[in-house]
């Protein structure tokens, strides 16, 4: 079997969604890719996240043909498979249709950084790239087209849900979490009136401590 450690990371990763609230049902999925031979490990279509092992997992490769597994590859490989393509140093991606981030992205509107957690994980906004259709890899090109010029490694795609990527499908995870409680926060904060704003130079600041010098 294809890429056992990786299969088990992925399959493993998937439990942190619904621990998190971040899905219902069989929505979102994961994929990580092994930077040594670019073959990315990916959730089967559909299947609930009790069922998922690291057997059925779906390895793919780069342009998305499955290399290794029985079942159908998620809806949204194509996608995940363009954001690899197209950006060197992601290698997790995660989908999610979190409750707070996907009404900001029912609006359209970008998740604005309004607290020193977000400056610091996402050194900004969280932005709102426009609509896609599912299934082929137009998803993917409205996520790098609405990242590549942003600190912040997730997005919103509009009336749809969450992507966040990052160097490892771990750290993805994370930001995928961190998306969903730092839109909860700013909604929360929308219902009592207007959140201050951080001077754009602290949320550098904030930013490159949290990157540099933060953690063991
Ligand atoms: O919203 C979408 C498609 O973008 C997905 O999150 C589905 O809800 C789950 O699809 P599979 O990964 O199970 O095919």
């Amino acid at each position: 079997m294809l890429l056992p450690e990786l299969r088990q990371i992925v399959c493993e990763l998937h439990a942190e969604l619904p621990k998190n609230s971040l899905v219902a049902w069989t929505s979102g999925n994961i994929s990580g890719r092994d930077p040594e031979t670019g073959l990315v490990v990916i959730k089967p279509s559909g299947v609930t996240f009790a069922e998922l092992t690291p057997e059925n997992m779906v390895v793919v490769d780069i342009d998305g043909k499955i290399v290794e597994g029985d079942y159908k590859a998620s809806s949204d490989t194509a996608s995940h498979c363009y954001i690899y393509r197209h950006m060197p140093d992601v290698n997790g991606i995660v989908h999610t249709h979190s409750r707070y981030a996907t009404a900001f992205a029912t609006l359209g509107r970008e998740i604005p950084c309004v607290t020193t957690a977000m400056s610091d994980e996402f050194g900004g906004p969280i932005p709102c790239g426009g609509f896609a259709l599912i299934g082929g890899e137009e998803i993917g090109q409205v996520v790098v087209e609405t990242i590549k010029d942003h600190r912040s490694p997730s997005c919103l795609l509009q009336s749809h849900g969450v992507f966040a990527t990052g160097p490892s499908a771990e750290k993805a995870v994370k930001a995928a979490v961190m998306t969903e409680d730092n839109a909860a926060i700013v909604w929360t904060a929308l219902q009592m009136g207007t959140p201050l704003t951080i001077d754009p130079a602290d949320i550098d600041k904030l930013y490159d401590r949290y990157q540099n010098v933060y953690g063991q």
